[in-house]
């Protein structure tokens, strides 16, 4: 039991501040709570020691209570933002409590109320999160099936989807990455399935289909859910209502920002299970470095496009009437003046959040102002994106000239970040706020005159006004003329230099200047609110709108890599088939400095498995890697980098790449690889993408080497999947290569002397050696080493033979049985050149003792 809840049971031997602080924590157990004392947010407790210990900030005591110190920490109110943004990054849920009552009329205690709950799923406040990446709060509805609610709090985007199995519900949480994660209590799993860093157990009623239901109705108001497509997902439906409901308790506000939900089918993309997803390394690269295809795409102009960018890239689509509008929609804007769009684009900024922010009344000034000059770049831009093809998005973007009005004439230029000090509204925009001002303005020029005239009437030149919250307006005079202050002066404060006085007077027009400020502040705060209020209203054309920007900026984005990176427009086809001419790497050929060699591929029912044999660091992994990446870019609606582009229907790419230990579960190297392989062979089908590379590594050879056979044959004859396979085992280039639906390719080298030149190039046939120590040598593995492996290998490859001429089976013989050039060893070499005719015996026996020794 934690120290706050011991100290509930014995309220009343408390303070009445910590009476009320406690009764606050026993209703946020499970929270940080921050809660405010003056000028900061103070933590008690076990509060206390954890914030201290996750912010590095110092843990004292403030007094005692209950006879006991009270362990503390603080945080300043005006610094909060970034000690919080740090506790949420570690998974932490914080509760905002706020001193609600008036300390002037208060008896006892403030009044304070939680008014927020910050967890890492469900923010929306810029400063607390990336701009490059989506926020989502993930569901979990268990059943016969998962279902799964998403919710992008910071743009109320809002979708349900159902799956079946946990590895389907891996695959989606790999995809999705979410920054929190809800499931019912009763549920009985390991979180670290989860893939998130902050998971949370909810009531099982907060799932509840029938009450999710009608939570669901409300929030969009209307009479049944057809319209959204997702009656027929009761399991989704429920995990919607968990969602709802967190979010609810967590802002404690409307959210009318999220004013419709949709549903994803599972078969509408391409579906990527989560380790083929870190493979491909498509939004992240496995080293952590900015080199996945998302980094190399990603020249949008706004943080909202970038996002859908990296959304696209996660779920490749399948319908191809989408992906031929996006296409013409990429050549349309390859013809217009796509710079031109780029730079009102980056006008317009990330409305998508703002947007948000206005809905829930939390939009500070600077949104507004970005808001405004998004609105001035709205006409260029519907300017700029007249063409035919462009027409669904030009459509969907209107203009709102009366807003645009509004927040001319009512916003400063510049406004401040805050709203809490004023200086946002124009003058000139209301009458009122002006007459306050101007009062304000002219009770303060009333001090200025009041302070040339104690002057003069002093002989002080250094007399000045000056003001705190303690003493109000004052004079201040320096010590060494306390000599001629005139009696009426009333002192106030003493400094080391200097005394503070005041007179009557001043009293009456601080009041005046006081009251005037604060009414004028008052005024100012009810305009902005009634500001964002008027842009509220248009909240839901505003989100369609910003949403067809978003998405013109991706396309955007693909218009200016194919023109400049020369892509081609993908050719969608009904016939299952990959047929790829000068086809490149999207990301090598961008990082790296030498030229990139293109290559082809022919991948249909009739050639459904190239086995790719070649040497080592010859390309076979860039080639197959690039033909998955080139068929998700096609899918997103991108060009693609190769000279022609042909795809059929694919439903799913697999891959068994690389291999890493997954010790966590404890799964060995070949574990992992057999079960990857399993998974593939359980679930490809004929519209599949396969790439298996160098399966059945992990094992002894003829172990892997049949392994990797029956594989192979499982690929062609059950699954018919387009397989791209690289091996380094030959004999298959014998048996599978020669199998119907399979064809031998191979990736070019050529040798000189002991060393070996890559070419990259991938041609028809089978390659004969894999010139694994050339390029271990290039590795600069240690000249013997290398000379030993070389004698090894000739023996291994004579005792193969001899192995296999003795079963009269030709099916495992070499293809190159040429044993290389073996240089001989420095003894070898000494005995060679030893001229025995010319030696004593006695000189002989020193050169045998002399190397006996060496070689000892
Ligand atoms: N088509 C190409 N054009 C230019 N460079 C290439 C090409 N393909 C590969 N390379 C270069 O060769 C390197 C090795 O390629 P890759 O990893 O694909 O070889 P590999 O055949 O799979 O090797 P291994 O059998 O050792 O796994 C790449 O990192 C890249 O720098």
């Amino acid at each position: 039991m934690s120290n706050a809840q011991n100290n509930i049971q014995s309220l009343a031997t408390h303070t009445p501040m910590m009476q009320q602080y406690l009764r606050i924590k026993a209703e946020h157990a499970d929270t940080l709570l921050f809660y405010r004392m003056g000028d900061f947010y103070e933590l008690f407790y076990d509060d206390a020691k954890r914030a201290a210990e996750l912010l590095d900030i110092s843990l004292t005591a403030r007094g005692a209570s209950n006879g006991q110190p009270i362990p503390m920490a603080g945080v300043p109110y005006h610094a909060a933002e970034n000690y919080l943004a740090r506790l949420l990054e570690l998974g932490e849920s914080v509760a905002i409590c706020e001193q609600i009552g008036d300390p002037a009329t208060s008896k006892g205690p403030v009044e304070r109320q939680v008014v927020r709950v910050l967890t890492p799923g469900t923010l929306t406040d810029e400063a607390l999160l990336s701009a490059e990446q989506e926020n989502l709060l993930v569901a979990i509805a268990p059943g016969d099936s998962f279902g799964l609610a998403c919710l992008d709090m910071a743009s109320g985007r809002f979708s349900v989807l159902e799956v079946t199995g946990r590895e389907q519900l891996r695959a989606e949480l790999e995809r999705l990455q979410p920054a929190e994660v809800l499931y019912p209590e009763t549920w009985e799993f390991s979180e670290r399935e989860l893939n998130c860093s902050c998971c949370r157990r909810r009531p099982e009623w907060e799932f509840d289909r029938s009450s999710a239901h009608e939570m669901l109705l409300r929030q969009f108001q209307v009479a049944h859910l057809d319209g959204f497509g997702i009656s027929h997902l009761p399991q989704a439906i429920g995990a919607a209502g968990a969602v709802l409901n967190y979010v609810r308790a967590t802002q404690r506000a409307a959210l009318p920002h999220i004013t419709s939900i949709v549903a994803e089918r599972y078969d509408d993309a391409i579906v990527l299970d989560a380790v083929s997803r870190r493979n491909l390394e498509i939004v992240r690269s496995l080293s952590g470095q900015k080199t996945a295809l998302f980094n190399v795409l990603d020249n949008t102009s706004t943080a909202m496009g970038s996002r859908l960018l990296q959304r696209w890239l996660q779920r490749p689509l399948r319908h191809h009437q989408i992906l031929e509008q996006r296409y013409d929609a990429v050549a349309a804007l390859q013809q217009s003046d796509y710079h031109g769009i780029h730079d009102y684009l980056r006008e317009v900024g990330d409305v998508e959040r703002i947007l948000t922010r206005i809905g829930l009344r939390s939009a500070r000034p600077r949104d507004l102002a970005r808001l405004r000059s998004a609105f001035h770049a709205l006409p260029h831009l519907h300017q700029l994106l007249q063409a035919k093809a462009l027409k669904p998005w030009a459509e969907s973007i209107q203009l709102f000239p009366e807003l645009a009005d509004l927040l001319d004439t009512a916003l400063m230029e510049q406004p401040p970040v805050l709203i809490r000090d004023g200086g946002v509204i124009r003058d000139g925009f209301d009458e009122e706020l002006d007459e306050q001002r101007q009062l304000a303005a002219g009770a303060t020029d009333f001090l200025q005159q009041i302070e040339t005239r104690e002057r003069q009437r002093t002989g002080i030149s250094t007399l000045k006004i000056g003001y705190n919250k303690v003493h109000g307006y004052y004079l201040e005079a320096s010590r060494a003329a306390s000599n001629q202050i005139p009696a009426d002066y009333q002192r106030r404060q003493t400094l080391k230099n200097a005394e503070r006085y005041i007179i009557p007077e001043l009293k009456t027009y601080e009041d005046k200047v006081l009251q005037s400020q604060s009414r004028a502040l008052a005024r100012e705060k009810w305009l902005y609110e009634n500001l964002i209020e008027q842009i509220a209203e248009h909240l839901v054309p505003l989100q369609t709108t910003a949403k067809a920007l978003a998405e013109i900026d991706v396309l955007r984005c693909f218009a200016a890599h194919a023109n400049e990176h020369h892509y081609t427009r993908p050719q969608l086809s009904s016939d299952v088939q990959i047929q790829l001419h000068d086809a490149r790497h999207p990301v090598i050929e961008r990082l790296q400095t030498t030229p990139f060699i293109a290559n082809d591929v022919a991948l249909n029912p009739a050639r459904r498995l190239l086995l790719i044999t070649g040497p080592n660091m010859g390309g076979k992994s860039t080639y197959m890697r690039q033909t998955a990446l080139l068929t998700i870019m096609a899918h997103c609606g991108s060009f693609v980098p190769a000279k022609q582009a042909v795809f059929g229907p694919v439903d799913r790419i697999f891959t068994r790449i690389g291999a890493s230990d997954d010790l966590a579960s404890g799964r060995s190297t070949f574990m992992v690889e057999m079960t990857e392989a399993a998974n593939i062979l359980h679930n490809a089908t004929a519209q599949s993408l396969v790439l298996m590379d160098e399966i059945g590594r992990g094992t002894s050879t003829y172990d892997g080497l049949a392994l990797a056979w029956a594989c192979a044959e499982a690929l062609l004859d059950n699954s018919r999947a387009l397989t791209l396979f690289a091996t380094h085992y030959f004999e298959l280039t014998q048996t599978i290569g020669q199998h119907q639906g399979a064809v031998n390719v191979h990736v070019e080298a050529t040798e000189h002397g002991d060393t070996i030149a890559f070419q990259h190039k991938v041609k028809d046939g089978a390659a004969s050696r894999s010139f694994g120590v050339q390029v271990a040598q290039l590795a600069g593995l240690p000249a013997p080493v290398l000379a030993q492996a070389k004698r090894h290998l000739v023996q291994l490859e004579q005792a193969h033979k001899h192995e296999v001429a003795a079963d009269q089976a030709d099916l495992f013989t070499a293809v190159d049985s040429t044993p290389p050039a073996i240089e001989p060893s420095e003894f070898e070499q000494a005995l060679n050149d030893l001229n025995i005719n010319e030696l004593t015996p006695l000189e002989a026996l020193t050169w045998l003792a002399t190397w006996q020794r060496r070689l000892k």
